[in-house]
Formats: structure tokens, C-alpha cells, sequence
């Protein structure tokens, strides 16, 4: 196998950890030892052993001048783990290949360094563009400090979420629905406004077929605090649920709440800037944010820009009605020219659906 092979047995390890290891990265690595692939290893959760640790001590004293395959650069500081570098040079590894560089400053070429100076081989960049794609919620965090935003319609062909009566059930069929839990099961919180919680009562859980699924943590932006009572997501103990509320809201009104154990956040600057509540999240360890809308939360999101990516589910049907919402609220882009410009990353059927995905043109 070429140089490439391997990476890509790395890269597909990798995304054993999606949705698992935020705010750290996926990693995977391969440990290669005369042709044979003696180690393998995935970073599995923040805090725990990096991919290279595992596959060294899969690999054991067969590392010694053995090639390892690692996606991202092995890391050079001491974070909750000690460095992979100096792991490495301590193996014996005869060569490193590298996917991509780590935009963390604190890493950013010193992984390499310290390989280089202790006279190991490092070659740089194999696969990159596939290494890079691993993470861009990791990358986002590193650009920004913000969570990264996915905003998921499922709109009818001519675009409507509902009919102008509010029903909605379903507009996209079994399978893309489905689809989008595998979305909710990698992303750290769903956000939905308080209209939503009231007109579906949503359960916002990741439901998917082979039961063992991840809930992220149910955020609701509320600002006088409506979500009623009864709602699945204060009932259902199925997964955390934040409430994020005006200052203004009173202790006496959110005392039901928080005897059903509902983390009531009351943020200091203004609701109704999407920057804030993003803020505020990444604040409370949130990486990613799977907003599920409606349509006049979507409306803010795309106000402020604050999207990372966009998921369309376009089912096959017409609902009509000027009065029909349709998935993005608010006031609007008034001129071509002030337009949310993206580009189409990917386009597939499932079932009658078609599904779409795209992202915001890098200015
Ligand atoms: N109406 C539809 C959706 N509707 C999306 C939201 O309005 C719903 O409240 C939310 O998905 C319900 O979450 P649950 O209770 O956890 O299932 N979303 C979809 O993909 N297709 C639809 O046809």
C-alpha cells in the first residue's frame, strides 16, 4: 500500500470519534511495520488517550523504527495528556506522516519540530484536504471561539415547513428524518425556539435504530420563559434541557422548572442577539449547535451569519398559502446584493427526498 492508503485507513479511523471528542479534534493514526499494520488508534473523548497513544500500545516495542500515519500533527504540549511528540521519540519511530497541521497555536509546527530534531523522518500534508475535512467544528473553534452552527430545514418544494393551519407532519419522509439524527447524534447541543417547543412539543432526541444514540442537550431560547410545563423536553427526563431566559424572568417562575431538574440560564446581554446566546454556549462547553428552528429563530441565525453549514430536506410535495411559513423567518436580506451566499457541497435522494447540503462561501 502507498503512502495515501494508509493516511486514508487513519482518516476513516478518525471518524470513529465524531461528535465525541469536542472541543478536542478526530484524530486517527496507523502504526505500519515492514508492510504489516502493527497499530491502529482513534482520540475517542477530550481528556482521554490521543489516537497515537492507542496505537502505540497496540503497536508496543514493534513501533521501533516503524512508520506511523497520523491525520493531524501529533501534539506537542502537555494539555490532559502528555505530549504524542515526545511519545513518539521515546517509541523509536523511524517516520512520521503527517494529514494536516493543527491550527491550535499551541501546537501549530512544534509537533514537528521536536520530531525532526530528534531525527525522526516527518513528511507533511499527505491527504490534506480529506484531513482537514475531519474537523470543521474543531477548525471553526480555532478560527472563531464560537460554537460551529448547522441550520437544518425540511421545507416542501416550494418551501414551506408547515401549512398556513400549522401542520407539519410530516413534510419529509422516514428516511430523511432519519438522517437528521444521525446529525442530532454529533453535535453537542439542538437548538429550537420556544414557538417550536409549544407548537410541536418536540422531543428533540436522537432516536435512531440501533439504540444506542447520543441526545445533545436540548437548548431553548425562551426570553420570558412560555416553554409550558408539560413539553417532552421538561418532562421526559430523556435528555438535558437549558432554558435560556431574560435576566428579567423571576426565581419564583423558574422554581417548577428547575425541581425538574431544567438548567434555567439567564443571560446578561440581549436575547435576541444570536452572538450572545453563541457565546454564552461555548461559555458552557457547547462546540456545536444543530438548530432545528422555526423559522423566526432561523430568521436571527441568518441575520447575524452565525451558520457553519445548512442542511435542506426538499420533499416532493406543494402546500401553497402565502400564510404557510416557510423555513427562514425575520426580516430578510432586502438586496440581491446583501444575499447569504453558499455553496453545494453535496446533493442526494433519500427516499422521495432530496437532501442538500452547503456551506457559506469563504469571503
Ligand atoms: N416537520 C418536519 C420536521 N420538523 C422539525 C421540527 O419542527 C420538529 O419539532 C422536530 O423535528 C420534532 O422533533 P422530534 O419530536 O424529536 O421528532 N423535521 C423534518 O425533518 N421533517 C419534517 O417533516
Amino acid at each position: 500500500m502507498k503512502d495515501e492508503d494508509y493516511m486514508q485507513l487513519a482518516i476513516n479511523i478518525a471518524k470513529v470519534g465524531i461528535g465525541q471528542t469536542n472541543p478536542n479534534p478526530v484524530v486517527g493514526a496507523v502504526i505500519v511495520n515492514d508492510g504489516q499494520v502493527i497499530g491502529i488508534g482513534a482520540h475517542l473523548k477530550a481528556g482521554e488517550a490521543h489516537a497515537e497513544v492507542h496505537a502505540l500500545q497496540m503497536a508496543g516495542d514493534k513501533a521501533k523504527n516503524s512508520t506511523i500515519y497520523v491525520t493531524l500533527e501529533p501534539c506537542s504540549h502537555f494539555g490532559k495528556t502528555p505530549p504524542c511528540a515526545d511519545l513518539l521519540i521515546k517509541s523509536k519511530v523511524k517516520r512520521v506522516v503527517i494529514g494536516t497541521t493543527d491550527p491550535n497555536p499551541q501546537v501549530s509546527g512544534k509537533g514537528i519540530k521536536k520530531l525532526r530534531e530528534a531525527g525522526i523522518e516527518v513528511d507533511l500534508g499527505i491527504m490534506k484536504l480529506q484531513a482537514d475535512e475531519l474537523n470543521p467544528v474543531y477548525y471553526h473553534y480555532m478560527d472563531t471561539g464560537m460554537p460551529y452552527v448547522t441550520l437544518k430545514s425540511a421545507i416542501s418544494l416550494d418551501g414551506k415547513i408547515a401549512t398556513s393551519t400549522g401542520e407539519s407532519k410530516w413534510i419529509t419522509g422516514e428516511r430523511a428524518r432519519l438522517d437528521v439524527h444521525m446529525y442530532r447524534q454529533i453535535h453537542d447541543a439542538i437548538l429550537v425556539g420556544v414557538n417550536t417547543v409549544i407548537t410541536d412539543n418536540p422531543s428533540l432526541t436522537t432516536r435512531l435504530p440501533n439504540g444506542n444514540s447520543r441526545n445533545p442537550i436540548r437548548v431553548i431560547l425562551d426570553s420570558s420563559l412560555r416553554t409550558p410545563l408539560h413539553s417532552n423536553v421538561i418532562q421526559d427526563d430523556l435528555a438535558s434541557t437549558w432554558i435560556i431566559v431574560n435576566k428579567s424572568v423571576k426565581q419564583e417562575k423558574m422554581k417548577p422548572f428547575i425541581e425538574k431538574g431544567i438548567r434555567i440560564i439567564p443571560i446578561q446581554d440581549d436575547i435576541r442577539s444570536i452572538k450572545n446566546v453563541l457565546k454564552l454556549l461555548v461559555e458552557n462547553g457547547i462546540s456545536s449547535v444543530f438548530v432545528e428552528g422555526g423559522a423566526e429563530i432561523n430568521g436571527s441565525f441568518l441575520k447575524e451569519r452565525a451558520i457553519n453549514q445548512v442542511l435542506t430536506y426538499i420533499a416532493p410535495k406543494l402546500i401553497g398559502g402565502k400564510r404557510a411559513p416557510t423555513s427562514i423567518g425575520g426580516n430578510g436580506i432586502e438586496h440581491m446584493a446583501d444575499v447569504f451566499q453558499l455553496s453545494v457541497k453535496s446533493v442526494e435522494q433519500l427516499g422521495d427526498d432530496i437532501k442538500i447540503v452547503s456551506e457559506p462561501i469563504r469571503l
